[in-house]
C-alpha cells in the first residue's frame, strides 16, 4: 500500500492505467480458465476455440501493456524520487546532514531507491494475480455457492494466520536493513584505507576477520534467518492451502448434493487459483524489502526539509546588492553536542570585523576550533548564539542562502568536480586554462568541454586544480583552509605572496586558515585560536611586516 502511494502521488494517470491494463489481463485470464473449464465437460468443445484464442490474446496485450507502463511509471518515480532527494539534501543545513552521516545517506540513496524500484517492478504482475485470483473466486461462487462458502472461510482464516505468521520474518529483514548500514560502513573503510592495511597484513588480517567478516556474518545471519522463516511461512501457507482444498472437496458430498461436471469444474478452478496464491505469497518477501525500504527513504524525506524550509533559497530577495565591504560576528557561538546529545565542544562567543581588500589569517593549535569559525563565516553553519552581520544586514535564515552565495571556498578536505559545473563552456574553459597555466598546470590538465581532462593527479596538484576552481568561481569572498599545506616550497611562496595580495588588490575579502607562520606577515589581520576562544586579534600585520 505505502508503494503504490507513492507512485500515486507521482503520477495517477499512469498508476490508473497500469491498474486497469493489469486488471483486464487478469480478468481475461480468469476468464480463459472459465473457458477451459467448460470445454473439459463441454459436448462440443470446439464452439469454445475463439473466444479462448480472444482471451488468450487479449491476456497477452493487456498484460505487455500494464509491464510496459509499469516500467516507465516505476523508473519516472524513481527518477524524481533521486532528483528530489539530491534536491533537498543541497538544501538541508550541513549540521544536520553530519548529523544524518554519509554512510545512511549513501545507502538510501544507493542500496533504497534499488530496492524499491525492483519491489514496484513486480506490481503489475502481481496486481493481475490478484485480480486472476479474484475473478476466479467470483466464477467459484457462481459455480457453487455451497461449496464457495466454506471454501472461503476458509481461506480467509488462512491468510488471517499467514499474515500473522509472515510478522515473524519480516521483523528480521528490519533488522537486516538496519545492519546493513554496519556493513556498508565496513565496505568503505575497506575502499577508502586499502592503501593502509595493504602495508600491514597484521592489521589487513584483523579488519578482515573481526570487522568485515563479522559484519558480513550478520548480514548473512539476518538474511538466512529473515529469507528461510519467509520460505517456511510460505511452504506452510500452500499446504494449509491444499489442506482446505482437500477439506472442501472431500467433505463436499456430506453438504449437499454436487453434480459431477461442477464438483469438477470446482476442483479445476481450485487447482488453477493455486497459482496467483503460491505468486502472491512468495512475493511477499520482495514487496516486504521495498515497503523497509521506501520506508528509511521516507524518513530521510520527513528529516529534510521542505525545499527551502532550512534557509530560503537564493530565489529570494537579495538584502546585498553591491560586493559587501564588512563581515561582523558579534559574540558569534557554536556547540557540538556528541552521540548522547551531551556538549562536546564550544566555540565562542567570538567578536570580529573583517574587511574586503584585506587578508585575514585564522590560526591557532589543532582542535582550536579554526574550521569550526569558518563553517560559521560560510554560513554553512548556523551560530548557537550571537549574530554575523554582512555590510551590517543580519544574516538569518531568510537570508543565509543569499549570503553563501558571496563566498568560494577550498577546504581542507575539500572535493574536486571532474566538470567545472557552470554555464557557457567555451569561455569557461578559457579562463579555466589561463589559471591552469598560471598555477603551473599547463602539462598536466587542461579544461576542455566544461570539464577538466584528468583529475588524476597528486595531492598537491589536485589542491592546484580545486584553487582554479575556486577562482573561477570569482567571488567577493574567499576562505581557504590550510590551502598550502601540501604544496611544494615555490608554490607555497606563490600562493602567500603572489594570488593571496592578488585577490586583495581586487577587492576581495580573504581569509586563510594557516599553520604557515613564516607567512603570518602576509595577512592585515591575524586571528589567535585557543580552545574555542579568540585570544588575540593581531591588527595591520602586513604593514608593519613590510615596515621593518
Ligand atoms: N563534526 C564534529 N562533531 C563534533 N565535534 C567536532 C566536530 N568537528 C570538530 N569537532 C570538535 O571541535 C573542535 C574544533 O575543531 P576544528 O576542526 O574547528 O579545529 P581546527 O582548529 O580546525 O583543527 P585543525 O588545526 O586540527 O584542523 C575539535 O576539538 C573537535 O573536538
Amino acid at each position: 500500500m505505502r508503494l503504490l502511494g507513492y507512485v500515486f502521488r507521482q503520477s495517477a494517470g499512469l498508476l490508473a492505467f497500469t491498474v486497469f491494463a493489469g486488471s483486464v489481463a487478469g480478468v481475461a485470464a480468469a476468464g480463459l480458465i472459465s473457458v477451459i473449464a467448460r470445454s473439459i465437460s463441454a459436448k462440443n468443445g470446439l464452439v469454445l476455440i475463439w473466444p479462448f484464442v480472444g482471451l488468450c490474446l487479449l491476456t497477452v496485450i493487456a498484460g505487455s501493456l500494464a509491464g510496459i507502463a509499469s516500467i516507465r511509471l516505476i523508473q519516472g518515480a524513481m527518477y524524481r524520487m533521486r532528483v528530489d532527494l539530491s534536491r533537498k539534501i543541497l538544501a538541508t543545513r550541513h549540521a544536520t546532514l553530519q548529523k544524518i552521516g554519509r554512510r545512511e545517506l549513501y545507502t538510501i540513496l544507493n542500496n533504497d531507491i534499488l530496492m524499491v524500484t525492483q519491489s514496484f517492478q513486480q506490481m503489475p504482475f502481481l496486481l493481475g494475480q490478484l485480480v486472476l485470483l479474484l475473478a476466479c473466486l467470483v466464477y467459484m461462487a457462481w459455480l457453487s455457492l455451497s461449496l464457495f462458502l466454506p471454501f472461503v472461510v476458509l481461506l480467509g482464516s488462512t491468510l488471517a494466520f499467514y499474515f500473522a505468521l509472515e510478522r515473524i520474518p519480516f521483523r528480521k529483514l528490519v533488522a537486516m536493513r538496519v545492519q546493513l548500514d554496519d556493513l556498508n560502513a565496513a565496505l568503505r573503510d575497506l575502499i577508502d584505507g586499502s592503501r593502509e592495511l595493504q602495508l600491514n597484513n597484521d592489521r589487513a588480517n584483523y579488519f578482515l576477520s573481526e570487522v568485515l567478516s563479522r559484519q558480513a556474518a550478520l548480514q548473512r545471519k539476518l538474511a538466512n534467518d529473515s529469507l528461510s522463516l519467509f520460505a517456511l511461512v510460505s511452504t506452510f501457507g500452500n499446504i494449509l492451502f491444499y489442506l482446505i482444498m482437500g477439506v472442501v472437496l472431500f467433505a463436499a458430498p456430506f453438504w449437499g448434493q454436487h453434480p459431477g461436471a461442477e464438483l469438477t469444474q470446482f476442483a479445476f478452478a481450485l487447482l488453477y487459483i493455486l497459482g496467483p496464491i503460491q505468486v502472491l505469497t512468495t512475493s511477499i518477501q520482495s514487496l516486504r524489502n521495498g515497503e523497509i525500504a521506501l520506508r528509511r527513504i521516507e524518513l530521510l524525506d520527513k528529516t529534510l526539509p521542505e525545499s527551502g524550509a532550512d534557509d530560503a533559497r537564493s530565489d529570494t530577495r537579495d538584502p546585498w546588492t553591491r560586493a559587501p565591504s564588512s563581515l561582523s560576528l558579534q559574540s558569534v557561538l557554536y556547540r557540538y553536542r556528541d552521540e548522547l546529545d551531551e556538549l562536546s565542544y564550544t566555540l565562542g562567543p567570538i567578536d570580529v570585523e573583517l574587511r574586503s581588500g584585506e587578508i585575514t589569517f585564522i590560526v591557532g593549535g589543532n582542535g582550536s576550533g579554526k574550521t569550526t569559525l569558518g563553517m560559521l563565516l560560510l554560513g554553512l553553519y548556523e551560530p548557537m548564539g550571537g549574530t554575523i552581520l554582512l555590510d551590517g544586514v543580519i544574516v538569518d535564515s531568510d537570508n543565509r542562502d543569499r549570503y553563501r552565495q558571496h563566498f568560494s571556498a577550498v577546504f581542507a578536505d575539500f572535493h574536486l568536480f571532474e566538470q567545472l559545473l557552470q554555464k557557457d563552456r567555451e569561455a569557461m574553459d578559457h579562463r579555466a586554462n589561463a589559471y591552469i597555466a598560471r598555477f603551473g598546470l599547463q602539462s598536466k590538465v587542461t579544461a576542455d568541454g566544461g570539464r577538466f581532462s584528468t583529475i588524476k593527479l597528486s595531492s598537491g596538484q589536485r589542491k592546484r586544480l580545486a584553487l582554479v576552481a575556486s577562482f573561477m568561481e570569482d567571488r567577493p569572498i574567499y576562505l581557504f583552509d590550510e590551502w598550502a599545506a601540501d604544496q611544494d616550497p615555490e608554490f607555497k611562496r606563490v600562493f602567500y605572496r603572489e594570488l593571496l595580495p592578488d585577490l586583495r588588490a581586487r577587492g576581495k575579502m580573504v581569509i586563510v586558515i594557516s599553520h604557515d607562520d613564516a607567512y603570518f606577515d602576509c595577512a592585515d589581520r591575524v586571528l589567535r585560536l585557543g580552545d574555542g576562544r579568540l585570544l588575540d586579534v593581531e591588527v595591520d600585520a602586513a604593514r608593519r611586516a613590510a615596515a621593518v
